[in-house]
């Protein structure tokens, strides 16, 4: 039986989108998933997101399979396409308000944005060894400009998880990496147990970076709201910028900012509907 779908981006970061309220069980196995997300023999993804019903009084719950399958703990550009697509299932407006969504990172709280974008309220960093996870630092201390062999070169990285790990390291020109050779070299290091995504961060001034990234289960993505999170704290952890900046993705900007009031990552980015279709 065909299943209905819509198709969204993030900064060309992009999902087939599922409306799964009637059943805690996702409607697709993560095989029919790849299958899916192929670019060539399925719809085309970087992954499939389901809006599930709600657990411990949230309004809804997000699970999401990367194009390979896997499952991540949290998605964020993903999780302001899912905002947008809550609205679109309801027929109403709510950006008085923020959705709160159960994932395996925690409730994350999206709220649309009155200009028609979607602001984020994406938690706690995570910057303990043991909570990446990685085996580069005993496990009680953070992970900042650590030394990591890959590809036959020393990269000083800094990880941060925002439910999902991530590894960054600073570079001079992100246009120069050659991701292709080496971000599965990243991705599949030893020293990250559950595996990573890697970001390499151009430094253009203390509000504003450049960010290429190579995604965990997806490979290289023209945009990852997690990966500008994390490596916004990690260029404020480095003294490299400051605690609100824009971080340009081949996709496109996010507004990133690391609130000295709560601890919380705020992201703020668009979210756009393609198409709707059965398969
Ligand atoms: N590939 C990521 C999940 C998607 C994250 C990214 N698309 C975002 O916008 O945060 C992982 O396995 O952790």
């Amino acid at each position: 039986m065909a299943i209905e779908f819509t198709k969204y981006h993030g900064l060309g970061n992009d999902f087939i989108l599922i409306d799964n309220r009637s059943s805690l069980t996702p409607v697709l196995t993560p095989e029919k998933a790849v299958q899916w997300c192929d670019r060539h023999f399925g719809i085309g993804a970087d992954g499939v997101i389901f809006a599930l019903p709600g657990q411990n009084g949230t309004d809804y719950t997000m699970r999401i399979f990367n194009s390979d399958g896997s499952e991540p703990e949290m998605c964020g550009n993903g999780i302001r396409c899912l905002a947008v697509f809550l609205t679109d299932l309801e027929g109403i407006s709510r950006t008085k308000d923020k959705y709160h969504i159960h994932t395996l990172a925690g409730v994350i709280a999206p709220q649309l944005t009155d200009d028609g974008q979607v602001k984020v309220d994406m938690g706690e960093p995570r910057l303990l060894a043991e909570e990446i996870p990685t085996t580069l630092s005993p496990s009680e201390f953070q992970v900042i400009n650590q030394p990591l062999e890959v590809a036959g070169k020393t990269w000083d990285v800094t990880c941060v998880s925002m439910g999902n790990p991530h590894c960054i390291t600073f570079v001079e020109d992100v246009a120069a990496i050659n991701l292709e050779s080496i971000g599965s070299q990243f991705e599949n290091h030893p020293v990250f147990p559950k595996k990573t995504n890697t970001e390499f961060i151009e430094i253009v001034n203390r509000n504003y970076l450049k960010m290429r990234v190579w995604e965990r289960g997806a490979g290289i993505t023209l945009a990852c709201g997690t990966g500008a999170c994390a490596s916004l704290v990690a260029g404020v952890l480095n003294d490299k910028c400051d605690r609100t900046a824009t971080i340009e993705l081949p996709g496109g900007p996010l507004e990133i900012e690391w609130s000295e009031l709560d601890n919380r990552i705020y992201m703020t980015g668009p979210a756009e509907r393609v198409f709707t279709g059965k398969y």
